[in-house]
């Protein structure tokens, strides 16, 4: 890292020279792979950048210019090489620099990211906004073409060709997204990749035409059509009937052709795109061969690439072998995934079935359609979408889905706090934005029994449903399996003058906060298990003579289960002498370890219990 360390980022970097910034490259990315070896983070699309960002900071003032980079989730040597390099060896902890970029993080940072498709969008509005206030800067907007399969990016791009501005879009083409890219697009554009078909069929051509009668002439006529054909065998022309200046595709690894390719971009009028082919995980052998694998990674071994800490048995898992037997039981079952079948946990399903399960690319509105689709002609469509990322279609959850009282089962991963990777993906909202959809069931499993019951039900059910559940390991409690049916809460203890109501996965804090409190306190708890249909006969039984009733949910409290209690308790009358909502705040909760954030939101078991105590004895 010496080099690195003596350098005046990111000023000194103009001034290099090819061979220097190749040693620079080096040196950032041997620090990408220190720190997400003990760190953990999204290695491989940070190391498949590292010259592109290098050319960017020498071609680009990245203070007053704007470099708006789609995800944030490459951008370490972005991080490293503007002012983060004392701070990045804190990436993705509790305190420490965010995994993606962030305007508060760093004025080198244009815009906030995390969820894809962005870029583009973003980008735009910041060039409009300059020629209306009057600024003059170059705008850069840098997108994956995974990114590029969401309709948000063609939302971007469609008006930024209409509006013709300067600007410059980068595509970043790996042919990854977190999985092989998937989709039409992909294909398009990886025909690029495999120029040598169109140059082989040009010679074929040529050889023929040479020794046809009147050969020079048809000869001449093909030449003719050649830039038509080139059209059809580099990508350039979808994005020139975009209104788009094509430049590409070109290595994205050689800093020459880099430098040439943006000298070019900056002096065209208009927007233009750059098509550069990188190599996601370069540098790293274990990351080169398994793209996939070290897209986002726990911490590992650098020698290996094995990972260090074994998780154990996650909700994830239970979801996955859940489905897959239940669709060995019922071929009407169909899986769908926004491209990201290992993260939804549908390796398995996809092995098994190939043609029932469908990764129809980073477009989570699609995907919520195309099952409404599905299902109103028979299949039974199960969407595993991460809560974060579902909120894109929330107009389809209700216009496609709810509105028909369609069969399409929400399987909703990574919900509630997801802990690194921060606010742009935690799971806050799921509960309170599908509460008011009229139709939807929803289902909140503590553990795997009920997970997998749950399951079972919701294709017995001809109606919307959501479950959902969180990223990490299962927890097994020593009690009873109470049978799951519609509706009914789960009791484990009914009397005494304290109500606690546990809302699905949180139930591990507030068991053991309820363990701790039992001997001292008269404490009922009950675990809701369903928010919609609510039981509500049940719930204003058990709550109508208790003194202090409190709420627990990994959700907002804005909308979610304690809202609904509070307001179904207050509708019947009954008023305990104290109602607590204990939940996610009204705020963005930062990144750091799930245990960490609920402490530090006050939903872990010891802060459950000194709050029901402080409460009490305010009562008593
Ligand atoms: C709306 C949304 N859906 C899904 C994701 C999860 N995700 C993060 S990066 C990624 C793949 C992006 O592929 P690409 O743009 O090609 O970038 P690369 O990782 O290849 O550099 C996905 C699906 C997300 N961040 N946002
Ligand atoms: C950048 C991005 O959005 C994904 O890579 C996300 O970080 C995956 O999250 P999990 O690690 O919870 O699967
Ligand atoms: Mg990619």
């Amino acid at each position: 890292m010496e080099f690195l360390k003596q350098l005046k980022l990111p000023d000194d970097i103009k001034n290099l020279n090819y061979d220097e910034l190749k040693k620079l490259a080096a040196e950032t990315r041997q620090l990408i792979i220190e720190v997400c070896a003990k760190n953990g983070g999204h290695i491989a699309p940070s190391l498949g950048v590292v010259e592109l960002t290098l050319s960017l900071l020498k071609n680009f003032d990245p203070l007053h210019d704007r470099i708006i980079w789609d995800v944030g989730h490459q951008s370490y040597a972005y991080k490293i090489l503007t002012d983060r390099l004392e701070r990045f060896h804190t990436l993705r902890q509790f305190k420490g620099i965010s995994g993606f970029n962030k305007p508060s993080e760093s004025p080198y940072d244009a815009f906030g990211v995390g969820h894809t498709s962005t870029s583009v969008s973003a980008a735009l509005g910041i060039r409009m906004a300059d020629e209306i206030i009057g600024k003059k800067r170059k705008i850069v907007a840098i997108i994956g073409d995974g990114a590029l399969t969401a309709g948000l990016a063609f939302e971007g791009l469609n008006n930024l060709g209409h509006l013709d501005k300067d600007m410059i879009v980068i595509l970043n083409d790996n042919e990854m997204s977190i999985s092989k890219n998937v989709g039409a697009i992909s294909s398009y554009l990886s025909r690029a990749m495999t120029g040598e078909f169109y140059t082989h069929l040009r010679k074929d051509v040529q050889n023929i035409l040479e020794h046809a009668p009147l050969g020079d002439k048809l000869l001449k006529m093909a030449k003719k059509f050649e830039e038509g054909l080139k059209g059809l065998f580099t990508p350039g022309i979808l994005f020139e009937e975009l209104g788009l200046k094509y430049i590409g595709p070109i290595d994205g690894h050689d800093l020459k052709e880099l430098d040439k390719a943006i000298h070019n971009a900056k002096i065209q009028d208009g927007p233009t795109l750059i098509h550069v082919i990188t190599k996601k995980g370069k540098g790293f052998k274990p990351a080169e061969e398994n793209p996939e694998k070290f897209h986002g990674v726990s911490s590992f071994d650098i020698e290996t690439g094995k990972p260090i800490k074994f998780k154990g048995k996650t909700f994830t898992e239970v979801f996955g072998d859940a489905l897959l037997e239940l669709a060995k039981q019922h071929d009407n079952i169909v899986a769908i995934t926004a491209a990201m079948k290992p993260g939804t946990g549908l390796n398995k399903f996809a092995e098994t079935f190939p043609e029932r399960f469908f990764d129809v690319g980073i477009a989570e509105q699609h995907a919520v359609t195309f099952a409404a689709g599905l299902a109103i002609s028979g299949c039974k469509p199960y969407v595993a979408i991460y809560s974060t990322f579902l909120q894109r279609a929330y107009d389809q959850i209700i216009h496609d889905v709810a509105l028909q009282n369609l069969p399409v089962i929400f399987c909703i991963d990574r919900a509630g706090l997801v802990g690194a990777d921060g606010p742009t993906h935690h799971g806050s909202f799921d509960i309170s934005y599908l509460r008011t959809v009229p139709n939807i069931h929803i289902m909140l499993p503590k553990d795997e029994f009920e997970l997998i019951e749950m399951l079972k039900l919701s294709y017995e059910l001809d109606a919307p449903v959501a479950i959902r559940y969180p990223r990490g390991d299962i927890k097994v409690y020593d009690l009873p399996k109470i049978p799951v049916t519609l509706y009914e809460p789960e009791v484990i203890n009914d009397s005494g003058e304290i109500l606690i109501i546990s809302a699905g996965h949180i139930f591990d804090e507030v068991f053991e906060a309820y363990n701790n409190l039992k001997n001292k306190f008269s404490v009922a708890l009950l675990n809701l298990r369903f928010l919609k249909p609510l039981n509500i006969e049940k719930i204003l039984e058990i709550a109508k003579n208790k003194k202090m009733i409190i709420t627990v949910e990994e959700n907002s409290v804005n909308g979610g289960v304690g809202d609904e209690i509070l307001s179904i308790l207050a509708e019947n009358n009954v008023y305990p002498e104290k109602f607590i909502k204990l939940g996610i705040p009204d705020r963005f909760i930062e990144h750091g370890s799930v245990k960490e954030l609920r402490k530090l939101i006050r939903l872990d078991a010891k802060s459950i219990e000194e709050k029901i105590i402080s409460e009490w004895e305010k009562i008593d």
